[in-house]
Parts: C-alpha cells; structure tokens; sequence
C-alpha cells in the first residue's frame, strides 16, 4: 500500500475524477458507507455519535457518515464547525442530500452554549473537521473545539487524519485532534510515520474508497508500506539443490578487542538469516570469545593496532575474495587504520557493501568515493548516524525522514536504512518502503547488529532491494513474535531476536 502527502492525495483525487471519470461525490459515498458500516461494527447500534463537520471535503465525508448511521437508526447529533460556514463542490452536495433525506444539524456557536448537556447525550465523537486540505496553524473556530473536545474524555475516531495533523512532513502547527481511532481513506498518510504526529493518530485502519492504482503512477516519490504480504509475496523460494555455497558467501568484519560481542551478533543472526558461509574478520583476541558463541563461522585474524583491527591491503583483497556480500561496522571502533579501511572497501570491494555502525562516521568524509562506487552500498543508519551523514540536526531528520532518506540515497546512488521504529528503506531509484513490524523491545544495544547480519545473508541469496526491506520486517517480526510468546519488552535480548528468527522465517518457507 502507497503513502502519500497531502498534494499527492489530492493530486490522485483529481486524477480519479477528471481522468478516470469517477465523480468526487462517489468517492464520498463510498468513505461514508465504509466509515459508518465500521463505526456500527466497533460501537454497536446503541452508542450515541456527535459528528463535527468543517466546510471542506472532510467535513463531506462526515455528512455522508451521518446520513448512513441514521438511515440505519443509529442516534447522531451533527454539529457544523464554521458559522455560516459556505459548502462547495462535493460537499455541497452531500450536505444537500443529508437535508433532503430529512436529518438535521446545528451550528457549533449554539451548541457550544450548552456543551455539558451535549456531552451527556453522546458516547463518540467523530471528527470531521479537517482532513489533507490542511495548511498552516490550525485557525479558530477549529482552535477552540479540538481543545474542549479533546478535553471531552469520549471516545474520538477521526476521519482521514485527525484535524489539525498535517498529511505530510509539514511541522505540526497548533493542537491537533487526540484521535483513538482513525480511519484513513484508501492510503496511508505520511505523518502517521513520524515521532511528533503518529500519536494522534491512535488506532489506525485503512479504508478503500474506490480510487483505482492506475491514478498513482504519476508520483515521484514511491513509498510502500512493506508487511507481511509483501514479504511473501517477493520472497524467492531456495531451490532445493542449494549448497552451502549458493546460498551465499558473505563476510562480516566487526568486532574488536573492546566489543567482540558485536560480531558474535552480527555472525550469528547472518548464520540464523541463512548465510550459507560466513567469516568473520576480527581481531585475533576477538575471535577466541567469539568462536565458542559462533561455532558455525569462519574467521580471519586481521593485524590490528591498539586492539582494533588494522588490516592490510593484502589482508582486505584476500577477504573481498568470493564473498557476496560484505558487513562493515559492528563494533569496530575508529581510528585512521579504520577510515582507511572503509575507504579501501568502497573503492575496491566489488559485491554488496553494507557499512553499519562505527563504519559510518566515516562515510561522510568520503563522499567522493561513495559517488564513485559501481557495485551496490548499503548504509544502515539511525537518526542520529543519519543526521551526521546529512550534516542535519537530530530533530531535522526525525521530522523530514523520509525527504531526508530519499534525498541521500539518490545524491549517494546508495540504499539506506533509516533505523527506529517504522524503519524505512530507501533505494537509490527513488523506491522507499516503511517497516511495520516491530517493538519498543529492539531499543537495546545489539539489535542493530543483528540486523546488519541478517541483512548481509539475505541480499547475498534475493533480489537487493526486497532483501533489504524483508531483513528489517523480519528482524522485527522476530520480536514481535517472541513478545507474543510471553517475552517482556524489558527483558528481551538481542541474542533472543537471534534465536526468534527461527520461527520469524517460516512466514517466507
Ligand atoms: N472529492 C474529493 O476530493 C475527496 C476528498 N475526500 C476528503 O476530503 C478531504 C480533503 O478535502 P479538502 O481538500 O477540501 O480539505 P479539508 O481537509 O476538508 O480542509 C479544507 C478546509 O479546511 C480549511 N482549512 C485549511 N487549513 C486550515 C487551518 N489551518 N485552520 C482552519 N481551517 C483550515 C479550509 O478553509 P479555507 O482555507 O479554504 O478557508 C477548508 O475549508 C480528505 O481528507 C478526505 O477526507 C474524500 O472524501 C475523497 C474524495
Ligand atoms: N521502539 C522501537 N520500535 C521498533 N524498532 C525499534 C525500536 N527501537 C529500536 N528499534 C530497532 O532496533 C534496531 C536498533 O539499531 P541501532 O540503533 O543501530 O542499535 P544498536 O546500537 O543496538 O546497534 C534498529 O533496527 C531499529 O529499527
Ligand atoms: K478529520
């Protein structure tokens, strides 16, 4: 499923009516019916609705709402917001045809003078007020009511977006609508994804309106919400000749005498992701540790220096050799010996490069190398990597994620993963996905290493670019998992993520 701003809704909305010939008004006929029909499945036919309407489309949409519930005896008390306030196009016409089949409304100036009453006559309060047609700080009398109705202490379910959220990454200007529930119409709006405006949203349920896949195709930006469907449905089955050398050799260099842990995570979850060979390059000290955790690994003792690895060219050639792909990061620690390395792998190292962690903090000074490279490169940043890399602040990148992703990878021709809860990918082709697996139980230090190594396995044995979206659904998916099997957020470990993948992997066999 497609996410979009606001102008690209609207922009679908447009192509809907004017090219592919289906009337606004059909589309509001659908919201309404598949809006009302769901308020009765959550709510039932006795609970007592408030609808509040604002003059645009939105306020459409609610008008259609109210006139199905009450075709069908449910009680609905339906409150215009603005005062004389003028209807236009679809909604206009919605409006009318509520009067004409008899139902009535009031103004919310009047029923303002008697809200305490009001508010005992009502169980939920529908929220049709504003919608993707949002822009700039939310004005009176919209300011007022968001307030005493969020004030209100019932059960809110929004339409589309709750009002006052914006669509898209605009910043949020003004209280917005504390929604419990919110149905959006036909696609997911981008804001649902980001930090400052996901918890208004509260529950959050799709519902198709009738608008064809057809009038997408002219966006720039593809963003896909990647779940399970799609993880099955792009997963290319192993062919049941494989060998442990068709299903991938890949390398992961981590580790360090301070951190051998990283690489034991990094190792195994690639080993548990399905690597069919993996070596680890370490440090000699490391590789003790390491190997009794890791029994299925090979490894390399690369020279080192002050504890961290400091490998020579002959020592980096001979490890590039027959490998698909190659992690770079995972407890590495930094030094000039290690700039140097990263650097020597993308110029030099021709399969799929993946640099996490302590890997990344150099990228950044070599931007003229990443936009030389030929062969794939994968950058695993979170937000604070990402803000580094961009030269953003933290609060910048946690607003505009996915401009920010998309603009990188393409200036970068590399593919990013943009860590944090609602992960997204974003493909040098302008392609992006958004994650929605995973839980608060991954906040822990090592859950990024074990992605970086389940990503190594699976783009050495699928497709690069559903490799790296399905890695990251079902690192999470893993957890998901584990946390429905009785898991606590607190005490869940990476290295049990390690082993959940046993059991998040049969989603894709
Ligand atoms: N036929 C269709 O196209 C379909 C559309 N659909 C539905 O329509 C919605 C989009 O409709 P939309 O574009 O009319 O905008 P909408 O969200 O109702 O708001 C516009 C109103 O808000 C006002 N306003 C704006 N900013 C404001 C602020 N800061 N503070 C206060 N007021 C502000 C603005 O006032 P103005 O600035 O024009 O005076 C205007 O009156 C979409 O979310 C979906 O629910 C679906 O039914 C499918 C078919
Ligand atoms: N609250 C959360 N919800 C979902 N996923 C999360 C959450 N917090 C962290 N994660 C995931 O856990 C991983 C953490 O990676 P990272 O920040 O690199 O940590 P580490 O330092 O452990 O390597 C990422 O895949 C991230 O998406
Ligand atoms: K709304």
């Amino acid at each position: 499923m497609r996410i979009v701003t606001g102008e690209e809704m609207a922009s679908i909305d447009a192509i809907t009516i004017n090219k592919i010939g289906l009337p606004g008004v059909v589309l509001m006929e659908n919201a309404g019916r598949e809006i009302a029909r769901r308020l009765i499945d959550l709510y039932g036919m006795e609970k007592r609705f408030l609808l509040f309407i604002g003059k645009g489309n939105n306020g459409g949409d609610g008008f259609a709402v109210a006139r199905m519930l009450k075709e069908q005896g449910v009680s609905v008390l339906t409150c215009i917001v603005e005062d004389e306030a003028i209807f236009e196009g679809d909604a206009k016409l919605h409006k009318r045809v509520y009067e004409q089949s008899g139902y009535r409304w009031r103004y919310w100036k009047e029923m303002n003078r008697t809200w305490s009453e009001v508010l005992c006559e009502v169980d939920v309060v529908v929220d049709a007020m504003l919608g993707t047609g949002l822009r700039g700080a939310i004005r009176e009398p919209y300011t007022s009511i968001i307030k005493k109705i969020n004030l209100a202490d019932k059960e809110i379910v929004s339409i589309d977006l709750p009002s006052g959220v914006p669509a898209g990454e605009a910043e949020m200007e003004g209280e917005p609508i504390s929604a419990d529930r919110t149905f959006t119409l036909q696609l997911m709006k981008l804001s649902y994804y980001l930090e400052a405006t996901k918890p208004y949203y509260g529950e959050v349920e799709t519902l198709p309106i009738g608008i064809p896949p057809a009038t997408m195709n002219h966006l720039e930006a593809q963003r896909c919400v990647w779940g399970k469907d799609e993880v099955v449905n792009s997963w290319v089955k192993s062919n049941p000749f494989a060998h442990k050398g068709s299903n991938g050799r890949i390398g992961v260099i981590a580790g360090s005498q301070q951190m051998p842990g990283a690489a034991a995570l990094s190792a195994s979850a690639a080993i548990r992701g399905g690597a069919g060979l993996t070596t680890v390059g370490t440090v000699s000290t490391a590789i003790q540790t390491v190997a009794t955790h890791v029994k299925e690994a090979m490894y390399t003792a690369f020279s080192e220096q002050s504890g961290l690895i400091a490998p020579t060219e002959e020592e980096l050639f001979a490890f590039y050799e027959g490998k698909a792909a190659i992690a770079i990061g995972p407890g590495i620690g930094r030094s000039t010996r290690i700039k140097a390395m990263i650097a020597h792998a993308i110029e030099h190292y021709t399969g799929i490069l993946i640099l996490d962690a302590d890997a990344l903090v150099y990228v950044s000074e070599l931007h003229d190398e990443v936009k030389k490279r030929r062969s794939p490169l994968v950058l695993t940043p979170h937000i604070g990597e990402m803000a580094h890399l961009a030269n953003e602040s933290v609060d910048v990148v946690k607003q505009y994620r996915f401009t920010i992703a998309e603009t990188y990878a393409q200036t970068y021709q590399a593919h990013i993963i943009l860590k944090g809860p609602h992960t997204i990918v974003a493909n040098p082709n302008g392609g992006m996905t958004v994650n929605h697996s995973g839980n608060a139980g991954l906040a822990k230090g090592g859950s990024g290493d074990v992605l970086t190594g389940i990503v190594t396995a699976l783009v050495a044995r699928q497709p690069l670019e559903t490799a790296l979206s399905t890695a990251v659904f079902l690192h999470g998916h893993a957890a998901d998992l584990l946390i429905n099997q009785g898991f606590s957020i607190n005490s869940l470990t990476p290295s049990d993520l390690i082993e959940g993948l046993a059991e998040a992997y049969k989603l894709c066999e």
